[in-house]
């Protein structure tokens, strides 16, 4: 399988390739040359696979001439053993219509574990392979965060850096980070906003001063081994839900994009998905660009959702260059522009493209609170904010009609509850414990690096202190 960039100029890179790129050298991000795709009777045949087994069917398309299936059913054998819950991503029904899909059963409680241990196992791999070292600079609104220092502390090859917004991550995200005294992980906290980490991070994969000494390495989405990882619970739930032979709607939590993305690779592979809800907090500008074409970040503002306070998001450049006809050059010219401004407006195909499979709507804290209150006293279900948001836009949008009565809507439940305590409390009345495998987590030492918000400080501390680990 060969990757190319969404900016056209990079050159394709086999999955391993892309794997330790991360960001494409053109500043655009990797996506497979075209889709592989299922028939109805191979996804059939994936009925009743365990975990680890459907993973590597469905993986094994995309890392072909970088892995062997028996290399990766091994890799996937490792990182889905050690989950929380034997289904690994478990389903949960909450009415007639509607269901959770609880992806926080990993080490950190949260969906990206799934995708992050997946990706530790695949970089130790390929370094070895190369014998070469990576330094991975990421940037955190609180859960990527956790889940990259858990995938990669103590590794000999790999060294993190993690920026995250300084003060605007949950006592719990901050602290499954800065708990992790590992020689080889760095967590800065930053003046600004998550948006902010994130220009930091991709200016530096296009930074010749950091470049030309570091070998860098991503752990965000722009990752598209992380994108993949995240495929395979599409199809683990759908499958239950009686896919291919019924079509099935999902709502996702959205920030960053990549969640929901890989809801649209999954339907590209053949699987039946009836829509997609994009679900934003009041930072709603991918809510804005999908319904009215309007692509315009305008400043942040903090949540009790705060992995989802995200403006500028990041994978939706995958969704404009594919559901845009994949024309490169035309889509770096539209990128440079926002870069510039602040502002894109969609191109009809672009809007065609998505109108088809997604939809989507805002949820404000009220409306969160709402979903949380209707999720406990309706299904007994204790869920966590970001969770909230996608159920109550989930319910909106069977309400009015959009997503048909027969048809299964799943929310993903990205988070668990105990990550977000307060906010929890104030909507249900009951303080979630956290699980025992996250051990004594409020009893720990901590170690953090605070940096002014400019991109010149971090790059200096990033070029300053890597390598010494
Ligand atoms: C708990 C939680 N829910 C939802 C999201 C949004 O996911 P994505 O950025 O893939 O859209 C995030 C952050 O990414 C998160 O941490
Ligand atoms: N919500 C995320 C933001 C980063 O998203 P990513 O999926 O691109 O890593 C977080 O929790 O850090």
């Amino acid at each position: 399988m060969q990757y190319v960039s969404t900016r056209g100029r990079a050159p394709a890179l086999d999955f391993e390739g892309v794997t330790l790129a991360g960001l494409a050298s053109d500043g655009g991000l990797y996506l497979p040359a075209e889709w592989p795709r299922f028939t109805a009777d191979e996804i059939r045949g994936m009925r009743g696979l365990a975990y680890p087994d459907l993973a590597t069917r469905v993986m094994a398309p995309f890392v072909a001439g970088s892995l062997t299936d028996d290399e990766l059913l091994a890799i996937c054998h490792k990182v889905y053993g050690d989950f929380g819950h034997a289904a690994v991503t478990p389903l949960v029904q909450l009415d007639q219509q509607h269901w959770l899909l609880e992806l926080f059963h990993g080490p950190t409680l949260a969906f990206k574990d799934v995708a992050l241990q997946l990706l530790g196992r695949l970089f130790e791999t390929f370094l070895a392979r190369r014998d070469q070292r990576l330094t991975i600079v990421g940037a955190t609104s609180g859960d990527t965060g956790s889940a990259a220092i858990h995938a990669v502390a103590g590794l000999e090859r790999v060294e993190i850096f993690m920026l995250h917004p300084k003060g605007r991550v949950s006592d719990v995200q901050r602290r499954q980070m800065t708990t992790v005294l590992s020689p080889n992980v760095h967590n800065l906290a930053i003046e600004g906003s998550f948006d902010d980490a994130q220009a930091h991070v991709k200016r530096m994969f296009t930074d010749a001063d950091v470049t030309s000494v570091l070998n860098l390495g991503a752990v965000n989405s722009i990752n598209w081994a992380r994108l993949m990882a995240q495929v395979v619970y599409y199809f683990a739930s759908a499958l239950q839900l009686g896919a291919p032979d019924r079509t099935v709607a999902y709502s996702v939590p959205t920030g960053n994009f990549g969640d929901v993305f890989a809801g649209y690779v999954a339907q590209q592979m053949g699987l039946p998905i009836e829509r997609l809800i994009v679900a934003t907090n009041i930072n709603d500008i991918l809510h804005r660009a999908l319904s009215q074409g309007d692509y315009a970040a305008d400043g942040v503002t903090p949540t009790i959702t705060p992995s989802m306070d995200i403006q500028v998001s990041s994978n939706f450049e995958r969704l404009l260059f594919d559901a845009g006809g994949r024309d490169g050059a035309a889509l770096a010219a539209q990128m440079h522009a926002f870069e510039d401004t602040k502002a894109m407006h969609l191109t009809n195909t672009q809007r065609e493209g998505a109108g088809a499979l997604f939809a989507s709507a805002r949820a404000d804290q009220t409306e969160t609170a709402r979903a949380l209150q209707w999720a406990h006293l309706a299904a007994g279900q204790v869920i966590d904010p970001h969770t909230g948001v996608g159920l109550h836009a989930a319910r909106a949008l069977a309400d009015a009609g959009t997503i048909p009565a027969h048809v299964p809507l799943v929310t993903l439940a990205t988070a668990h509850p105990a990550k977000f305590p307060d906010a929890v409390e104030r909507a249900v009345g009951m303080r979630p414990a956290l699980p025992a495998r996250v051990g004594d987590l409020f009893g720990r030492e901590e170690s953090l690096v605070e940096l002014a918000g400019d991109y010149a400080t971090t790059r200096d501390y990033v070029l300053g202190h890597a390598g010494n680990a």
